[in-house]
């Protein structure tokens, strides 16, 4: 019997400093670095799971913040499977951001069905002292946004990381039409690069 393996492709965005990337080399590298700097355009990392005994190839595509970079990450957003939206705890602009940050995914990422599309949101940096947006307030942004899940998050010391990715991977599975992910692993390449060709620093 051949196994099969989901080929997922999840997309971090938010504005530029609230941890995407971070998050993500957190999540397949479980390492934080104090001093990264600023993404231009966009990276990508694989990282292989098992999610409810389903084998998964996740590729973690995380696109730069800044709104000069944004020619550089829209061509990106297609063929996405899950949309991580990212705010930090500590800056509210970037959470009244998010609802920006949807309208631009659905735009470039031709979303034909948006109310169907799996986002789950992350506040990251709960690591820090001072809060500037309350869990309260993000949990009834995500209700009235979409009904979407809601993790607060720690690239730092790592808090809900993975759980996130884990719902992330969830949402996707659940929805019906996944056959045309479904790929045997006995033909399917699964790439182990540290960094996609087409990434740039960070
Ligand atoms: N305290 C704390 N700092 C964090 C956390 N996540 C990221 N940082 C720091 O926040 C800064 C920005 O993190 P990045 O991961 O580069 O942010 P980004 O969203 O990828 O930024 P862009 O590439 O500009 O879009 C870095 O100095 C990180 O070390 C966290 O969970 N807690």
């Amino acid at each position: 019997m051949t196994t099969k393996t989901s080929l997922l492709k999840v997309i971090l965005l938010g504005d530029g400093g609230v941890g995407k990337s971070s998050i993500m080399n957190r999540y397949v590298t479980n390492k934080f670095d104090a001093h990264l700097f600023h993404t231009i355009g966009v990276e990508f990392l694989n990282k292989e799971l098992e999610v409810d005994a389903h084998q998964v190839t996740l590729q973690i595509w995380d696109t730069a913040g800044q709104e000069r970079f944004r020619s550089l990450r829209t061509p990106f957003y297609r063929g996405s499977d899950c949309c991580l939206l990212t705010f930090s705890v500590d800056d509210s602009q970037s959470f009244l951001n998010l609802g920006n940050w949807k309208k631009e995914f659905i735009y470039y990422a031709d979303v034909k069905e948006p109310e169907k599309f799996p986002f789950v949101v992350l506040g990251n940096k709960v690591d820090v002292t001072e809060r500037q947006v309350s869990t309260e307030e993000a949990q009834q942004w995500c209700q009235e946004n979409g009904n979407f899940p809601y993790y607060e998050t720690s690239a730092k010391d790592a808090t809900n990381v993975a759980v996130a990715f884990d719902e992330a991977v969830r949402r996707v599975l659940a929805l019906e039409e996944r056959t045309d992910h479904l790929i045997p692993t006995d033909t399917v390449k699964l790439h182990r690069k540290p960094r996609s060709a087409i990434s740039c620093c960070s």
